[in-house]
């Protein structure tokens, strides 16, 4: 790998001490880091290098899936602070001799890696400075890694996106959307196209329809400030549930890259059926979560929450119906759903076949379950088969099965480590292109209209369930039903690890 220097602006916050350090001392360990390099921190504190050494100690030593550290007084060698007001362009004169002088210590090429993890409103004052400071006009290349937000609704996105592109061209944006970095959802294209069999059946003629499922114990916390604005569709729908969506929909690129992958997911995008505000109310569930019980712990309402408005409209769960009105997939509901204060913590995508035999079995009793396909993201990692098979021990009764191929966490990288290797590489096949997130929001946008003029009923559920009853209706009008991590199943009858 090329060697470069890694600027990191919002070096002092939470996120960068609990996945981006962590993250980037895994991959030191793993020798996936390029030699040599520099990493520059900037916040507004003023902190010298060593309590910066300091702090990145300490957050790998608490937040690292590993504990080995005798490597650590070496991986902090290469981390040097910078305190700059991203507000003062003049700020960044400073910063622009630190990243030259380190280059020249080290021998490091002018490749620059800028990564914003930092509040959304300052995105684009740093990436106009970096250009106008000439921390952008390098000899090497130069790339920008961005957290979410991306916007607040399609036209904050598409100014953000416009300033952005005053200073990067779009191949060197890498816009993280972490649950792409879920081991999980990047094996979703090992397994529909390295599978034949799956391959085979990945369309209309034998899906009966997809369930994609977010599902959070946790409540709000203490980001009303944020949430109360966002919601769950901004928070985890726009982005994520969309994303989950494309990835389990896109069709066999010609080439596995991420040109081709990225097109195949933008293509699915563009044939998602959008909706009139006025029938939003027909395909999507608005929740807010009551008061109830997690874990058998009282749990209080969603508006009970520090900081959120006593009379909230907010909404904290969401379910939907998604069409693509393609050949492939055409009358094949897809259902997404996230929720915070569910029952369980689960993120999951269900592929529920077809059974055009089903009639075979009429004069049984036991009418065969459907044939599942069940992706388990997180917390657990793996993938499950129901299928039916008679059971000796119960006079032959036919029942479902579940072969069941669990991958275990022991070892997994997490996905800050998965993208931040592939940014650093090059390789932009799990970041979210600009296409991708301007058709999210288009998709969106009738909802964000309809949830504001109150077209939509909204439906408050207890904590700790499984979501208000009409996302279940949503599916029973359909003839469905949603498939819960419990869905029937016995002994497994094969397992690997
Ligand atoms: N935390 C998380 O789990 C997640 C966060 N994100 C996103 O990541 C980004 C960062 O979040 P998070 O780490 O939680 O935020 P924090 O509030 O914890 O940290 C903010 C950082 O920005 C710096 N900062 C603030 N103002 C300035 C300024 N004027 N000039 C220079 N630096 C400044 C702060 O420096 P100082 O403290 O020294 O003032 C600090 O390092 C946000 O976009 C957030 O939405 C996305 C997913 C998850
Ligand atoms: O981006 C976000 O994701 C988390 C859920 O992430 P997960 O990896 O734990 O599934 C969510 O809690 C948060 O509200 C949202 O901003």
């Amino acid at each position: 790998m090329e060697s470069m220097s890694f600027v990191l602006f919002g070096a002092t916050g939470d996120l960068a001490k609990r996945k981006i350090y962590p993250a980037l001392y895994n991959l030191y360990l793993d020798q996936k880091m390029p030699s040599p390099f520099s990493i520059i921190g900037v916040g507004r504190r003023d902190w010298s290098d060593e309590e910066f050494q300091a702090s990145v100690r300490k957050s790998v030593q608490t937040f690292s899936r590993r504990a080995e550290m005798e490597e650590m007084d070496e991986f902090v060698q290469a981390f040097r602070y910078c305190a700059v007001d991203v507000t003062d362009p003049e700020a960044f004169k400073p910063l622009q001799s630190l990243v030259a002088q380190r280059e020249a210590e080290l021998q490091i090429a002018e490749n620059r890696m800028f990564y914003l993890s930092v509040a959304p409103e300052f995105f684009d004052v740093i990436s106009s400075s970096i250009k106008t400071s000439g921390l952008g006009t390098t000899k090497g290349w130069k790339r920008l890694i961005i957290e979410k937000p991306f916007g607040h609704d399609l036209k904050s996105a598409q100014q953000l996106n416009e300033k952005l592109g005053a200073a990067f061209a779009e191949e060197e944006i890498y816009r993280i959307d972490h649950y792409l970095g879920k081991p999980m959802v990047q094996n979703l294209e090992a397994l529909e196209f390295a599978n034949p069999v799956f391959q085979a059946l990945w369309n209309n003629q034998y899906i009966a329809n997809v369930q994609i499922t977010a599902g959070e114990t946790v409540g709000v916390e203490e980001r009303a400030g944020y949430y109360d604005q966002a919601g769950a569709i901004r928070d985890m729908v726009q982005n994520h549930l969309l994303q989950m969506l494309m990835m389990t929909a896109m069709h066999v690129p010609k080439r596995i890259s991420a040109n081709d992958i990225r097109a195949q997911k933008r293509q699915v995008m563009e044939a998602v059926r959008p909706l009139q505000k006025e029938e939003v109310a027909q395909h999507v569930v608005r929740g807010q979560y009551a008061a109830g019980e997690i874990s058998d712990k009282p749990a209080v309402d969603y508006r009970g929450e520090p900081g959120v408005r006593p009379d909230s409209m907010t909404d904290t769960f969401i379910a939907a119906r998604v069409w693509i009105d393609d050949p492939f997939w055409k009358g094949v509901p897809f259902y997404i759903r996230t929720g915070k204060r569910m029952k369980e913590k689960s993120t999951r995508i269900v592929i529920e076949f077809k059974n055009p035999l089903e009639g075979l079995y009429h004069h049984h009793q036991d009418k065969p379950a459907p044939n599942l396909l069940i992706i388990s993201v997180h917390p657990n990692e793996g993938i499950a088969l129901q299928v039916n098979s008679k059971n000796p021990s119960n006079s032959g009764k036919i029942e479902p099965v579940t072969v069941d191929f669990s991958a275990g966490t022991a070892g997994v990288p997490e996905a800050y480590e998965l993208l931040l290797f592939d940014a650093l590489r090059g390789d932009s096949t799990y970041f979210a292109h600009w296409k991708e997130v301007e058709l999210s929001w288009k998709w969106v946008e009738p909802i964000l209209a309809a949830f504001r003029e109150n077209l939509v009923p909204l439906h408050f559920y207890p904590a700790g369930s499984y979501g208000p009853d009409a996302a279940e209706k949503l599916l029973t009008a359909d003839g469905f039903q949603w498939w819960l991590d419990q869905a029937p199943r016995r002994e497994p009858v094969a397992s690997h690890s």
